[in-house]
């Protein structure tokens, strides 16, 4: 089945779907996106406000509420349906429900003849983005995750506040697993056009500082959840930006959750590492030329999710 050009399907309709559905709208991205949950009342009122937009929307957009049926010819189903994390709770403890329901959902979407891009963002989203691939049977371009993008965007923005530039002005990226095993690539960072590493030499205090902003990136999470429940307006962002880069064929590296073949010294596993992203998904893994404490880090945390892989596929 051909897709429809700029259609999108939502899977689960909570705080971080319609926080995504909100920045297609406000942003223009897509012409048509269907909102689908097990909780229909709650989502037919989020489309009718999410409708309310359109006037102010810099384009177009059709938002309503729909069954598996709608995923035959849509270009992406983003998956943000399943359990959320809770205080005190880390994204690896959601595996068991999310993955059971991941692959419910995958096994009605396939039933559909769907045949375009799932992005996943349930957590832990490297193991349900995995569950989605092997589960479809869809070519590993045709499958990605959110990965490491809101790490990459947390990082970027407490990079910015600390040299006081802009946050576009940071080039640097977290990869790894979404989670606590997550590494910053501070050997290929910048700032504002100066190597960070350029810029430790001419004050060695930085090298103390970035170890504090890495764990606050890392632990963003934990704090947000604690102080508001959820995050959801970052992961939201996030996804917009990925969708955007596949619907307008951008080609551009983000980084995301794809399946390493060889890279990284790594075999058939979903991880966040920097990806060139077009109409028909992940065009490429891009390899960087880590470190060694970067590369060991970056397999620490490959064992750690094939570690919980195999709970589910032995042979992983
Ligand atoms: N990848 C990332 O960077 C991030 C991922 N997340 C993850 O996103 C997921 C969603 O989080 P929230 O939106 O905060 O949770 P939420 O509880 O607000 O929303 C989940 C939604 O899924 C729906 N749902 C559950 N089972 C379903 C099914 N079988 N079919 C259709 N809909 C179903 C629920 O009715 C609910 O509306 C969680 O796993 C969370 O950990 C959250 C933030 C960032
Ligand atoms: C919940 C989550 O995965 C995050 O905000 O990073």
């Amino acid at each position: 089945m051909k897709y429809v050009e700029n259609k999108v399907v939502l899977i689960g309709a909570g705080a971080v779907g319609i926080a995504y559905a909100y920045a297609l709208v406000n942003q223009g991205i897509a012409d048509e996106l269907v909102l689908l949950d097990t909780d229909e009342n709650r989502t037919r009122g989020e489309v009718t406000d999410l409708n309310h937009c359109e006037a102010w929307a810099p384009s177009p957009i059709t938002v309503t509420h729909g069954g598996y049926e709608e995923c035959r010819d849509a270009a992406i189903v983003v998956l943000c349906a399943g359990a959320a994390q809770k205080a005190g709770q880390t994204r690896l403890d959601m595996v068991g429900t999310n993955v059971r329901i991941t692959q419910d959902i995958v096994s009605e979407v396939m039933a559909s003849g769907f045949d375009g891009i799932f992005l996943v963002a349930t957590n832990p989203v490297d193991i349900l983005t995995y569950a989605t691939w092997r589960h479809s049977g869809l070519p590993s371009a045709q499958v990605l995750g959110s990965g490491t993008s809101l790490d990459t965007a947390r990082l970027r923005y407490n990079l910015a506040q600390y040299f006081e530039v802009a946050t576009t002005n940071v080039h640097a990226m977290i990869i790894g697993e979404h989670g606590d095993s997550e590494l910053p690539v501070w050997s290929a960072a910048s700032i504002a056009g100066r190597s960070l590493a350029k810029r430790i030499a001419a004050n060695p205090q930085i090298e103390a500082d970035i170890e504090d902003i890495y764990v606050r990136t890392r632990d963003a999470a934990y704090d947000i959840i604690a102080a508001k429940g959820s995050t959801s307006y970052g992961i939201g962002m996030a996804l917009a930006r990925i969708t955007r880069a596949i619907l307008s064929n951008q080609k551009v590296t983000l980084p995301v959750s794809a399946l390493l073949e060889g890279q990284y010294g790594q075999e058939g596993i979903y991880i966040g590492v920097p990806a060139s992203i077009g109409r028909r998904g992940v065009r490429e893994v891009v390899e960087l030329d880590l470190d060694e404490q970067e590369t060991q880090r970056f397999t620490a945390s490959a064992d750690t999710l094939r570690t919980v892989m195999r709970e589910f596929w032995p042979e992983a």
